[in-house]
């Protein structure tokens, strides 16, 4: 089958009122490629005011969700409360947090399987460090990542895979196209390990310095389904990389 384009928007920690208001302004007024599913990540803060302004057809997405029903949990996203707000994604396991805030492949794929048993989709983010590929361990840390996922989820249509090169990060190095299309063809050569449905269906983005310059090339590898932009999902150029099939 075609997989669907997919172009997600993490805004991380960034923004503000006006700057998410004037984000979101400016992709109301866009002319969008109807054929590719938008997402946009706001800071948790600023979802609802997003999701109330966004225009139909663009869905919203959390940046980390908790693996337990609503309760004592200080300072935790709650699946349940992102759906009461109609927010029905969330990105997981992103870099960053991975190493920032540690938490383990086991960690994400708790969080994975609890957001996607409970009706919100998950960005499911993996990658390996600069020192880990420079050691010829890019496969193996990815698989590593995925295989932690596989222990614990048996439903595979609500997520989307992003693979985002460490060292490709907020650092404008944007892995080659050959780069990129090698992981993702390992990718989708895991996931027949899972089934050939599961490999022909999954989207698997490509994240790290992506910008309206470099966006065209990479779409056109056959193993890469969309994007998953970080600092470029801040500025009006996101648009283009929305568009880049056109
Ligand atoms: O972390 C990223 C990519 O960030 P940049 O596009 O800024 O490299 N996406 O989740």
């Amino acid at each position: 089958m075609a997989r669907k384009f997919f172009v997600g928007g993490n805004f991380k920690m960034n923004g503000s009122l006006s700057s998410i208001k004037e984000i979101v302004n400016n992709l109301n007024n866009a002319t969008l490629d109807a054929t590719v599913e938008v997402v946009v990540a706001p800071p948790a803060l600023y979802l609802l005011q997003v999701r109330e302004a966004l225009r139909s057809g663009i869905e919203v997405a959390a940046q980390n969700v908790f693996d337990k029903p609503n309760g004592a949990y200080t300072g935790e996203i709650s699946v349940e409360q992102l759906k009461d707000s109609k927010i029905h994604w969330t990105i997981l396991g992103h870099s960053e947090r991975r190493t920032i805030l540690r938490e383990s492949d086991e960690i994400v794929a708790s969080k994975t399987k609890y957001a996607t048993e409970n009706g919100v989709s998950v960005i499911w983010c993996c990658g390996e460090s600069l020192e880990e590929r420079e050691a010829g361990r890019t496969v193996e840390v990815v698989t590593r990542q995925l295989e932690a996922l596989k222990a614990k989820i048996s439903d595979w249509s609500r997520i989307v895979i992003a693979y985002e090169p460490i060292w490709a990060i907020g650092t404008g190095k944007v892995a080659t196209t050959e780069q990129a299309q090698e992981v993702h063809k390992a990718i989708r050569g895991w996931l027949t390990g899972v089934s050939a449905k599961v490999a022909d269906e999954t989207r698997i983005l490509y994240g790290g310095s992506v910008n309206e310059k470099n966006c065209g090339e990479l779409s056109k590898q056959p193993d890469i389904d969309g994007f998953l932009v970080g600092g470029a999902s801040l500025k009006p150029a996101f648009i283009d990389i929305v568009n880049c099939l056109q």
